[in-house]
């Protein structure tokens, strides 16, 4: 069984009379890379800050690495390694005088540091830079020095706050690549807050969805996919060279299709309860029709985000009942 290494039960912290955070219950396991997703003032901050122990709950009950934050924020504060979306260096010292004095604030002896700093800065591919006065970092090495000066302490957690932040599409792909990597190598639990829905999607083992304080739904994009759009199902998209009514009527009437639907002039959306493309295109070369391409689209993070905040194609009471 996987060993839970965040307990939140019940978690509420009210600012002037208004839940930022609504009776969050929600278990990690060690090992996960979990993600924190959802708008502008949906709580995520203020739940790392009650992790951390920097805020008191209102109500409810939190453990992390089997520690009330609230009542040992310093014991909890070894085991965990917070990167904020806004970091700060001393702009004047070199990343590796900056690790160095991260780990003496840490206790850790100035052997032990020296030789951790040069493992990490490599690690991050910042062994070229690491004597560099890091007022001369662009953004994304800064965000790979804050990888590492998490890391020096050795932390079972990392919890990162929208860790991608103004860096450029390529630096991106090699921090999350990084962060993947890290989570495997070392078995580091990841936390990470975000509004990138395909940055999310591709590193998350699972997702939680934050909105006004509440946890509206968590899992993996399958289960979520499945939670907001009830039975699991596929969208398989056919181009076709004709369109016919006969065509439409023989795809409607397959075993396990609940929908097809003209999209443009030679494409057909067909939606079925598995991924049935080898029936389906069957069925359109029977029915003596031209097969240009099919493919089967599953329902990503980004359509399942939109159901969430923007409600486009669902109303408000389906939602509710989806995903009580
Ligand atoms: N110290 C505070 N005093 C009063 N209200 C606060 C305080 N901190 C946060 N809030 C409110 O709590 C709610 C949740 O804020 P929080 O910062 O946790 O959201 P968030 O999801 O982290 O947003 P963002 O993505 O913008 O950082 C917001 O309505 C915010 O205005």
């Amino acid at each position: 069984m996987s060993e839970k290494i965040i307990s939140l039960d019940k978690l509420t912290k009210i600012y002037d009379d208004q839940p930022a955070v609504d009776r969050l219950s929600l278990s990690i396991n060690k090992g996960e890379v979990f993600g924190l997703l959802g708008p502008n003032g949906a709580g995520k901050s203020t739940t790392i800050f009650m992790l951390l122990g920097l805020i008191q709950p209102t109500s409810g009950n939190l453990q992390v690495c089997g520690i009330d934050s609230t009542t040992n924020p310093i014991d909890v504060k070894r085991r965990v390694g917070y990167l904020p979306d806004d970091l700060g260096f001393y702009q004047n010292m070199t990343g590796f005088e900056n690790l160095l004095y991260t780990a003496s604030l840490n206790a850790i002896s100035r052997d032990e540091a020296k030789r951790r700093a040069k493992q990490l800065l490599e690690q991050v591919g910042l062994e070229d830079a690491m004597h560099k006065k890091t007022g001369k970092y662009s953004r994304g090495m800064k965000q790979r020095l804050g990888l590492a000066d998490v890391l020096i302490k050795e932390p079972e957690i990392i919890i990162l706050d929208e860790p991608t932040l103004g860096i450029d599409p390529k630096g991106v792909q090699e921090l999350l690549k990084l962060i993947k990597q890290l989570n495997k190598e070392k078995d580091i639990t990841v936390l990470l807050s975000s509004h990138h829905l395909h940055q999310v999607q591709q590193i998350c083992d699972r997702v939680g969805i934050f909105v006004d304080g509440k946890l509206l739904a968590k899992g993996n994009v399958n289960e979520l996919a499945q939670q907001l759009f009830g039975v699991r199902s596929s969208v398989v998209q056919v181009e076709v060279g004709e369109i016919t009514e006969s065509l439409l009527a023989r795809l409607n009437q397959l075993d396990g299709v609940t929908g097809v639907e003209k999209v443009d002039g030679s494409f057909i959306e067909v939606t079925c309860q598995e991924n049935m493309t080898p029936v389906i295109s069957e069925t359109i070369t029977q029915n003596n029709a031209r097969l240009y391409s099919i493919r089967c689209k599953d329902h990503g993070l980004d359509e399942i985000y939109h159901l969430y905040f923007e409600g486009r194609e669902i109303d408000e009471n389906t939602k509710k009942a989806k995903i009580s």
